[in-house]
């Protein structure tokens, strides 16, 4: 990665006096994924089109390869070094062949090297032998395939993403993830993806944008945004449950003992005594034991006693809401919830290690 290619500087969006984006600065660096998360009406779509040029801000300034665009100039040589795919693959009525080719006939590039990148692009995404069908035979995964062929054909400098497998099956959309992957890897084209579902963002992201309200809350590499969310919008939609209110105690040898409604928590943070902070847990950071049976060789420091509320399938695990005075979400494989006898109204202890809260300090 070598500097950025895409910048915002002071950019609202406004619709009839209602402002709907609000970023001061951002940068996309070449070569990179940004992925955007947040929920539905954060204004995900609204960056994506302004970053594509493909809807004038309200104010601010959008700076594409160093160059700041001119709002009301001819864009259409700069909209021509980018490309996009949507949700819906739009394509027109022909066959794959033409949709693949269909940006590069537009730019006048010589029929043969039309064809031989159309082949070339159709084979890296597994629609080759497709490639005399007509495109309303599609299914929806081989037609957002063909969507994407049209798109990466281009060898755009800047691909835009939105939502791009909303509306595929799991395995059909996690086969397309896994071959976009691969393709955006090998040939590291700026990427920026907007996608509701986290796993998608994690994955794909070298870094993640979380939206909220029109704003980016945070925007940095996965693995933080999800363990070290920056505060409690974020770490909600990063899909932490558990987020206890409570304030600095004490701090001795680097642990702090923080006091939560009805108990007194131990951390491994660096924090300082009076802080009001929110403790984060993630479910599969909190083991469940059957009331009693708590070994006393673990190693982990907090021990809440509550009784089990509910538990919900998700997958492999079950989601157990535990009532502890306050309320603790923790996973548990199936497996276990049977060997440990859990059941709903039971007893049990929830134990977290130290080392396991991301505490976020209250303003
Ligand atoms: N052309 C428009 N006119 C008026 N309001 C608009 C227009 N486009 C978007 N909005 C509003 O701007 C806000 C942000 O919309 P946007 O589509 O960018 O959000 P999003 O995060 O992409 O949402 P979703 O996940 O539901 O697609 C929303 O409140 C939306 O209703």
């Amino acid at each position: 990665m070598s500097g950025p290619i895409l910048c915002l500087d002071g950019i609202t969006v406004s619709y009839d006096g209602m402002l709907v984006l609000d970023v001061p600065s951002l940068e996309v660096q070449e070569g990179e994924t940004v992925a955007v998360i947040g929920p539905n009406g954060a204004g995900k779509s609204t960056l994506l089109r302004v970053l594509g040029l493909l809807e004038r801000p309200s104010e601010g300034r959008v700076i594409f390869g160093g160059r700041p665009i001119q709002p009301y100039g001819n864009l259409l040589l700069d909209r021509r070094r980018m490309a996009s795919v949507f949700q819906e693959p739009l394509l027109i009525d022909g066959t794959v062949e033409t949709n693949v080719a269909l940006g590069l006939r537009l730019r006048h590039i010589d029929s043969a090297e039309v064809s031989r990148r159309a082949q070339e692009i159709m084979v890296i995404l597994g629609i080759g032998h497709l490639a005399t069908r007509r495109a309303r035979t599609l299914s929806g995964g081989e037609a957002q395939r063909v969507s994407l062929a049209r798109a990466l054909v281009l060898d755009p400098e800047v691909f835009l993403l939105d939502e791009p497998f909303a509306a595929l099956d799991p395995p059909t959309r996690e086969a397309l993830l896994l071959d976009l992957k691969t393709i955006l890897d090998k040939r590291r084209i700026t990427t920026i993806f907007v996608t509701h579902d986290r796993n998608e963002a994690l994955l794909l992201g070298h870094r993640v944008a979380v939206m909220m309200n029109g704003r980016v809350q945070q925007m940095e590499a996965p693995e933080r945004v999800f363990a070290e969310p920056v505060n409690e919008e974020v770490a909600r939609f990063v899909g932490i449950e558990t987020i206890l209110r409570g304030h600095v105690q004490s701090v001795s040898l680097g642990l702090a003992v923080v006091e939560v409604p009805g108990w007194t928590l131990e951390v491994a943070e660096p924090l300082i005594p009076g802080e009001r902070v929110l403790v984060c847990l993630r479910p599969e950071e909190i083991t469940l034991f059957p009331r009693g049976a708590t070994p006393t060789t673990s190693s982990a420091r907090n021990r809440l006693y509550g009784k089990v509320v509910r538990h919900l399938p998700s997958g492999s695990t079950y989601r157990v809401t535990i009532d502890c005075g306050i309320l603790i979400v923790a996973t548990v494989t199936r497996q276990s919830w049977e060997q440990l006898g859990l059941e709903d109204g039971a007893g049990v202890t929830a134990a977290f290690k130290a080392t396991a809260p991301h505490v976020i300090r209250c303003a």
